[in-house]
């Protein structure tokens, strides 16, 4: 019994010469009941694979040894290598973005079967924070809302998360310059990096753009749509406040009130959207850090972010460039901080490509020691894939 769509009969076929000059028939279209025939068995096919991957997983746990938590089986850059195979592999139809969504779940849903990771963020629920850790670990971690920047390291170098994610430079806006200090004392890790696509809404309870007289939002994400604002809402009060989820809820709660945050959080603080996207830049990007208490293996793509506190002499900075020149290390980025340990003091962030493990990246660290009062590897991670 054929239904309506499995009746279609396929095309007829051209024949001889004189068939060259008609157009090619379109190809018959495919029988409905058939095709979900084959995604059923395909179906079943990637579950038992599944399956099969998850208890080979749960031997790579094994073959670690008796380990205690969930932190001790986790290696960023073994899943950075799986995901660059994924993206290596792909023909389409799926982009690579849709693609590596699928298997950083799969991967993070295997090691959650040892016990999820726990990663703290900067809260409340429905941050961009919260965005790059599903990003980054997929939604099997749990992750743990926290009220600060300052939070999220405490609360890692404590070990009740395992992890911390937190901003540290946008596309338009650059450095967060509080996130970079933190680690002038701190003694934490960066094990990796999110690159996280900014797409700022103005939500409101009514979801009207004639009702709004105030707008809350964190100061980075008011800076990114200052155009948008400037030419829509020119009258609103603009209200910084700690962070865009933050924000949300207060505009849950009067008519005149609205929030400009990502979607997610006016899902959560049941928010309607006015306008959105509203950033002035299309390519509006922030990049997260990933804070951990240990550095990890190289990945062979990897990006090493050191903290260099300079001796105040004549060609300072010069010196601890020339280095890195030398052996062929390509530097990423540099950016100079009073260094908090005496007036005009400066340390340098500086990020290179490479791992402290690379020969190149150690020589130009050894040699780089002669010349700087004091170097600290902040980290070695994989290059962030998307
Ligand atoms: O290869 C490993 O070390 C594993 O534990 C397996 C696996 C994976 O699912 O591929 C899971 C968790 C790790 O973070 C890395 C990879």
């Amino acid at each position: 019994m054929g239904t309506r769509d499995s009746k279609k009969k396929p095309a007829a076929k051209p024949a001889g010469k004189a068939a060259k000059a008609v157009r090619p028939a379109e190809p018959a279209a495919p029988v409905l009941s058939e095709v979900r025939e084959r995604i059923d068995g395909i179906d079943k096919q990637i579950q038992s694979l599944i399956a099969e991957r998850a208890r080979f997983a749960q031997q790579v746990g094994r073959a670690k040894g008796p380990l205690k938590a969930a932190v001790d089986y986790y290696r960023p850059e073994r899943e950075s290598q799986v995901l660059r195979k994924v993206l290596d592999r792909n023909d389409g139809p799926l982009n690579d973005e849709v693609l590596l969504r699928l298997f950083r779940e799969i991967m993070s849903a295997c090691l959650a079967q040892q016990e999820p990771l726990k990663i703290g963020f900067l809260g409340p629920e429905g941050t961009f924070s919260q965005q790059a850790v599903i990003k980054h670990f997929g939604h099997s971690a749990r992750g743990l809302p926290l009220a600060s920047i300052e939070e999220v390291f405490q609360e890692v170098e404590a070990g009740h998360a395992d992890f911390g994610v937190v901003p540290v430079e946008n596309s338009g806006q650059g450095t967060i310059q509080s996130t970079l200090d933190m680690f002038l004392t701190s003694n934490l890790k960066i094990c990796g990096e999110v690159e996280l696509h900014v797409h700022q809404h103005l939500m409101s309870r009514t979801g009207r753009l004639e009702d709004i007289e105030r707008v809350y939002s964190h100061p980075m994400s008011l800076a990114q749509c200052k155009a948008w604002l400037r030419q829509n809402l020119p009258k609103a009060e603009k209200i910084p406040v700690a962070s865009n989820a933050e924000a949300a809820r207060r505009a849950r709660t009067a008519d005149d009130a609205a929030a400009i945050a990502g979607e997610s959080a006016g899902h959560v603080y049941g928010l309607k959207v006015v306008s959105g996207p509203i950033e002035d830049r299309q390519d509006n990007t922030t990049r997260f850090l990933v804070l951990g208490r240990e550095l990890f293996s190289p990945s062979g793509h990897d990006r090493t972010s050191l903290l260099v506190f300079v001796r105040d002499q004549p060609g300072a900075l010069y010196n601890v460039l020339s280095p890195f020149a030398k052996y062929g290390v390509s530097m990423n980025r540099i950016e100079s901080r009073p260094s908090h340990t005496g007036r005009w003091q400066y340390a340098f962030f500086i990020d290179v490509s490479g791992h402290v493990e690379d020969e190149p990246v150690k020589k130009a660290l050894s040699e780089l020691g002669d010349y700087a009062a004091d170097v600290k590897v902040l980290g070695s991670y994989p290059v962030a894939l998307l």
